[in-house]
């Protein structure tokens, strides 16, 4: 039964909804504060003990943390000590390899600011980041700021490490010999591929800016060997020759024209029987249920000029427009899906 058919509506949801800031800011500030990683070093604490070593006032302390307890982000124990939840101590801490606090700590810095725009890039179809100067290229206007950088980075590998175990398992690798990843930032996919696939080398295509970043992440992941960084503009450069190519979070950030562009430059550089791996927050064919997807799409109104996300069906006839032969879609965890097209 729809809202409108209940005879003894409740505005419950609404509320809540329209309230979910106050728990999203309650946990981005617990990841600025380093929270979970400083739990993990030192074991549950009580409030006041755990208050001191992280300088927070005793005002707002029992309530923040409190807080997090009640929505799932900590553990209170008999002794009133706080700490990790399991969740929490595999997602949370820095350094560990399913650290997702890379993009958190990135939507602290700078989507919760540019998010208040949102009216205003409504009303204008102007992106509201850093670009609101009317750079051109979103990138240039992130890669300024080292910092920026390096969180924008990092919080890539954040959300894209489980896509891309999902993608190791899902895509037959054995009969393929190199992956090279076109806008793979730090190089987390392409770090989970090698692992999982100790037969493949890779390739991580991006920005000049990127190289360092990459080279110290593949030294860090032991894979140095295995993965070298090509840099280069997708749009104006040759992409690497590999037989298989992967974009990851690309095609959303880009108009309908650069979209087909793209599609049509992967086509063009893979060999026959090659494939190419799309991932992105795909929104579902009727565009009613998949909400993640729809609000990653406003994201990219806030932060990209052209940039929207696209329901599988979308991405597939792109694919076949472009020139592939075959494409299938599969769903990914954390709300993604993989679009697969083969030359
Ligand atoms: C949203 S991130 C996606 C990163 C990664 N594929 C993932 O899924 O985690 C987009 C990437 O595209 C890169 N990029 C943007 N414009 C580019 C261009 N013109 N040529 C090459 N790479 C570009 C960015 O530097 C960034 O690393």
């Amino acid at each position: 039964m729809d809202a409108a058919e209940d005879p003894a509506p409740s505005p419950d949801a609404i509320l809540q909804l329209g309230l979910g800031f106050w728990g999203s800011k309650v946990l981005l500030s617990a990841v600025e504060l380093g929270l979970h990683t400083h739990l993990a070093e030192t074991g549950p604490l009580p409030a006041l003990v755990l208050g001191t070593q992280l300088g927070l006032h005793p005002r707002g302390l029992y309530d923040f943390l409190d807080a997090l307890v009640a929505l799932g982000m900590l553990r209170r124990d008999a002794a009133g000590r706080y700490g990790n939840t399991p969740a929490t101590n595999a997602f949370l801490v820095r350094g560990r390899p399913g650290y997702v606090g890379g993009l958190l700590e990135m939507a602290n810095l700078r989507l919760y600011p540019f998010w208040d725009r949102l009216t205003t890039a409504l009303r204008t179809g102007r992106p509201q980041n850093e670009a609101a100067d009317g750079r051109p290229d979103p990138f240039s206007a992130i890669y300024a700021d080292p910092a920026a950088l390096q969180a924008f980075l990092a919080g890539m590998t954040g959300v894209s490490r489980p896509v891309a175990r999902a993608i190791a398992d899902a895509f037959p690798f054995a009969d393929r010999r190199c992956v090279a990843d076109i806008g793979c930032a730090q190089g987390g996919c392409l770090a989970e591929l090698l692992r999982a696939h100790p037969h493949l080398t890779g390739i991580g295509f991006d920005l000049p800016a990127v190289r360092p970043v990459f080279e110290a992440f593949a030294a860090g992941q032991g894979l140095a060997g295995r993965a070298r960084f090509v840099a280069g503009n997708f749009f104006a450069d040759p992409l690497p020759a590999a037989d298989v190519l992967v974009m990851g979070h690309v095609l959303h950030d880009w108009d309908l024209d650069q979209k087909l562009a793209l599609l049509r430059k992967a086509h063009a550089a893979l060999p026959p029987g090659g494939a190419l791996l799309v991932y992105d927050a795909m929104i579902d064919d009727a565009r009613r249920e998949h909400a993640f997807g729809l609000l990653m799409s406003l994201n990219m109104l806030i932060e990209t000029p052209g940039g929207f996300d696209y329901t599988g069906a979308d991405c597939r006839r792109w694919m076949a427009e472009a020139g592939f032969a075959e494409t299938r879609l599969l769903p990914l965890p954390g709300s993604h899906s993989l679009a697969i097209g083969i030359r």
